[in-house]
């Protein structure tokens, strides 16, 4: 006898974007620069000398995209919010404009039945921050604070999920450690201070909202589940270092007040000590996390890897997506148990989960087959349900992405919408993992 798929009543269906990969438009009334615009006009930094200038346009047709998302049955639609366009030099002078334009998204969203979810910061911080230290500056909290209250005063109520910050790991990563994302240092000093003061400036934004909010805010984290590559006691050590790098850097000080002890066998005399102030700031009481799903990483122990002294195994059994990564549902599961054993079962909202498999640049007669995405979907919301079943306390899932869009420093050339676009002529196409998705919407899980 098969097992039923249906999902718990209430279980929320979604899709995911965020401002500077979809938006286009980044200057447009009044909005300030980001370091996302400046990095992208950055000769050499993005493939193709791609950029948001125009992206999927969504800030002109974000009409036609919720009409897509009602089309499909969406429940839910998770976006973030563009802290340049609200206060053009980050803090100060709020630009009405900016925010008349994510009033008049959410009012739409809500005049459509589709629940807003707003992430404060993905990635895109303010040019004129960066400016003063940006991530490095410890002002930025305050910073965030400040912003996080102009979006609190203006839109809870409508809003009534909010989340901090999108995967702190990957700003600190990509841009402080290895420099391939925005703002593109590479400094082993740097990374744990950014690291600190993003979770400090989580820490603001959700004492402002206590102050003034009125239903729910959280936190988004990238979870990759890691896999010792062998029995030995070195790559047992390297998959610690690596879970303790990636997976609980972030969640131990928010739910523990305390770094992984591994934090300074990483970072060595770059790993500085803070006042319990500042975890006492971070740790305070969140309503959910986010949890971005992508992969796992089966680890080794490598001598010649920095500073992490660990590498990924490649599992060619396995099929890997157009960003090399593993398709491994079980790895969800596996997250999803992981974090409700760890860290108390907290409400957890899968708010990214996909995969970007070679799409044509354009719909062959208004079709565009995907059937590596179905199969995608397919897997990892079974995954998804079968944490259910394990006792995780699951309130929703959001597809990586509503529309195939700008994918950071490797542009347009990576496609993980389960909506073409031909950047050409802007058209939206839906795939046949749209409309996949949308029969397990409208049967909440039953035809997985
Ligand atoms: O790469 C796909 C998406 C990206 O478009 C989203 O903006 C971002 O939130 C996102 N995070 C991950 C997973 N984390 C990650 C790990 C290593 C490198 C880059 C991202 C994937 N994605």
């Amino acid at each position: 006898m098969s097992k039923s798929y249906v999902f718990p009543e209430g279980f929320v269906w979604g899709a995911a974007t965020a401002a500077y990969q979809i938006e286009g438009s980044p200057l447009a009334d009044g909005a300030g620069p980001s370091i996302w615009q400046r990095f992208a006009h950055t000769p050499g930094r993005m493939l193709n000398d791609d950029n948001g200038d125009i992206a999927c346009d969504h800030y002109n047709r974000f009409r036609d995209d919720i009409a897509i998302m009602k089309s499909l049955g969406l429940q839910s639609y998770r976006f973030s919010i563009s802290w340049s366009r609200v206060l053009p030099e980050g803090k100060g002078r709020v630009n009405q404009k900016g925010l008349d334009f994510y009033e008049r998204l959410v009012d739409t969203l809500l005049e459509n039945d589709i629940a807003p979810v707003a992430t404060l910061f993905h990635w895109d911080l303010p040019a004129a921050l960066d400016d003063r230290g940006g991530w490095l500056n410890p002002d930025v909290a305050d910073w965030f604070g400040e912003y996080s209250e102009v979006m609190f005063k203006r839109l809870d109520g409508r809003i009534k999920r909010w989340a901090t910050l999108n995967e702190p790991w990957v700003v600190t990563d990509g841009g402080y450690l290895h420099g391939a994302l925005a703002p593109g240092h590479r400094n082993r000093f740097e990374a744990p201070i950014a690291s600190h003061h993003l979770l400090r400036a989580h820490g603001k934004s959700v004492q402002a909202y206590r102050a003034i909010g009125q239903h729910d805010i959280g936190i988004v984290v990238n979870i990759e589940p890691k896999y010792a590559a062998s029995d030995s006691a070195e790559d047992q050590a390297a998959r610690d270092r690596a879970e303790a790098y990636m997976n609980r850097q972030y969640l131990d000080p928010v739910f523990f007040g305390k770094y992984p002890e591994q934090m300074r066998d990483i970072f060595g005399e770059a790993w500085p000590e803070w006042p319990q102030a500042d975890m006492d700031l971070i740790s305070q009481p969140i309503d959910f996390i986010g949890v971005n799903y992508y992969t796992r990483n089966v680890t080794r122990h490598d001598e010649s890897s920095w500073p992490l002294k660990a590498s990924p195994v490649r599992q060619p059994q396995h099929t890997y997506t157009e960003t090399g990564w593993e398709v491994y549902p079980q790895g969800l599961t596996d997250t999803l148990t992981w974090v409700k054993q760890r860290y108390g079962n907290p409400q957890v909202f899968i708010t990214e989960n996909g995969a970007a498999f070679f799409d044509p640049p354009k719909a062959e007669r208004g079709r565009v087959r995907d059937p590596l995405r179905v199969s995608y979907l397919r897997q990892h919301l079974r995954a998804v349900h079968d944490a259910i079943d394990a006792g995780c306390n699951i309130g929703g899932y959001f597809v990586w992405s509503l529309l195939d869009n700008l994918e950071w420093s490797l542009g347009y050339s990576k496609r993980f919408g389960i909506v073409h676009v031909d950047y050409q002529t802007q058209t939206r196409t839906p795939k046949d993992s749209a409309r996949y998705y949308a029969g397990i919407v409208a049967s909440h899980g039953a035809r997985l």
